[in-house]
C-alpha cells in the first residue's frame, strides 16, 4: 500500500478498518459497516484536490464528476509539472485508455508522487487484454507503483490475472463466470483493493470478495461511465480512510446514482446521451437524495 491504511487499517468516515472482515468491525455477514451519508459528508468535508493522468476521449466526463462528488479536478499531464501537482494533490488517478509513448512515462512519474507522498493511487487499467501494447503498459502500471484501488471491466481484470478475456478495442465482451475469483487473484497480484465492473460490480481484497448490486443497464450504453468510476474511487478514497471501505461506498454511491437517473428522478430522458446527463445531475444532487442504506446492496461472497 502506499503508506496508507491497508484493508486491516485504521476506520474513517464512511467505514471501519478491517473491511475485509479480518476483524470485529464488519457488520452482518462480514460485510463492513458502511455509511454513505458519513462518506459524502467526508468528500464535502475535505474537497479533495484529484490529479487525473486520463484519456482524451473522457476527460472533460473525469473531469466533472469528480466535481460533481465535491472533489476538485485537474488534469495536469505533463512531464515537467505532473510531480508537482500530485505534491499538492490529495488523491491521483491513472488511466490509460489513449496512452501514448510519452504519456506511459508521465503516469509512472505522477504515480511515483502519489506513493512517495502517501495518497491514494487509483488505476484504471482501460483496454487491457485488446493489444500487447496495452498489457505491457498496465503490467509496468501495477508492478512498478503501490496501487491502492484499481478498476476495470470484467474483461479487463480478467485479462489482468491471465485468464481468458476478450476486450473489443475497450469493451468487455463475452462471459466471466469466475470474475469474483479474478478479482481477487488481481488483488493478491497488485495488492490494490480491485473494483470488477460490470452487470454487478465485484470488489475484493486478498482475502475478500464483496458483490455490490447497485445500479443500471443504461450506464453500459455511455463511453466513460467506467472512467468516471475510476474518478469516483479517487475521490472516495481520497476523502475515507480504509480502501475497501471507500471502494465498496464509492462503487454503491455511483450504481445509486444510475438508478436514480434511470428512474428519471433528476429528468427524463430519450436515449443515452440524455441519460449521461440526468447521471451526472444525479451523482451532483446524490447527497441530497434520499438514498437506500447501501449496506442492503452489498454481500460478501465466498471465493476459493
Ligand atoms: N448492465 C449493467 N447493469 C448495471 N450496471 C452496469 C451495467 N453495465 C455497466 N454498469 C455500471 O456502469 C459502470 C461502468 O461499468 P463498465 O461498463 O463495466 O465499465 P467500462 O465502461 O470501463 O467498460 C459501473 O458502475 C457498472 O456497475
Ligand atoms: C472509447 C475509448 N477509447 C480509448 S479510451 C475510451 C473511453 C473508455 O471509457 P470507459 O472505459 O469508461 O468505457
Ligand atoms: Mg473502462
Amino acid at each position: 500500500m502506499s503508506g496508507r491504511d491497508g484493508p486491516d487499517g485504521a476506520g474513517g468516515p464512511g467505514g471501519s478498518g478491517g473491511a475485509d472482515g479480518s476483524d470485529d468491525a464488519t457488520g452482518a455477514g462480514g460485510v463492513p459497516d458502511v455509511a454513505l451519508d458519513e462518506a459524502l459528508a467526508a468528500v464535502a468535508g475535505e474537497q479533495p484536490l484529484i490529479n487525473s493522468v486520463t484519456n482524451d476521449v473522457t476527460v472533460n466526463d473525469v473531469a466533472n464528476v469528480t466535481l460533481y462528488w465535491g472533489g476538485l479536478p485537474v488534469m495536469s499531464d505533463d512531464e515537467r509539472e505532473v510531480g508537482d501537482m500530485v505534491g499538492i494533490a490529495d488523491g491521483c488517478l491513472l488511466n490509460m485508455g489513449t496512452v501514448s509513448e510519452s504519456g506511459e512515462e508521465t503516469m509512472l512519474t505522477a504515480g511515483r508522487a502519489a506513493n512517495e507522498r502517501g495518497i491514494p493511487l487509483v488505476v484504471d487499467p482501460v483496454g487491457v487484454g485488446a493489444t500487447p501494447t496495452r498489457d505491457r503498459v498496465a503490467d509496468r502500471l501495477v508492478t512498478d507503483l503501490d496501487v491502492d484501488v484499481l478498476n476495470g471491466n470484467y474483461g479487463e481484470i480478467s485479462a489482468l490475472v491471465g485468464d481468458d478475456a476478450e476486450v473489443r478495442g475497450v469493451e468487455s465482451v463475452g462471459e466471466y463466470a469466475e470474475i469474483a475469483a479474478a478479482a481477487v487473484e488481481c488483488a493478491r497480484k497488485t495488492g490494490a483493493v480491485v473494483v470488477a465492473s460490470g452487470e454487478t460490480d465485484i470488489v475484493a481484497t486478498e482475502t475478500a470478495a464483496f458483490e455490490v448490486d447497485a445500479g443500471h443497464s443504461m450506464m453500459g450504453a455511455v463511453v466513460g461511465t467506467g472512467c468516471m468510476l475510476g474518478a469516483t474511487l479517487a475521490v472516495f478514497a481520497a476523502a475515507v480512510d480504509d480502501p475497501v471501505a471507500a471502494a465498496l461506498t464509492g462503487t454503491a454511491a455511483y450504481g445509486l446514482a444510475g438508478e436514480l437517473a434511470a428512474e428519471g428522478a433528476f429528468g427524463d430522458y430519450r436515449g443515452p446521451a440524455s441519460y449521461k446527463i440526468a447521471f451526472l445531475d444525479a451523482v451532483a444532487g446524490l447527497a441530497d437524495a434520499s438514498t437506500p442504506d447501501i449496506v442492503d446492496r452489498i454481500d460478501r461472497i465466498e471465493v476459493r
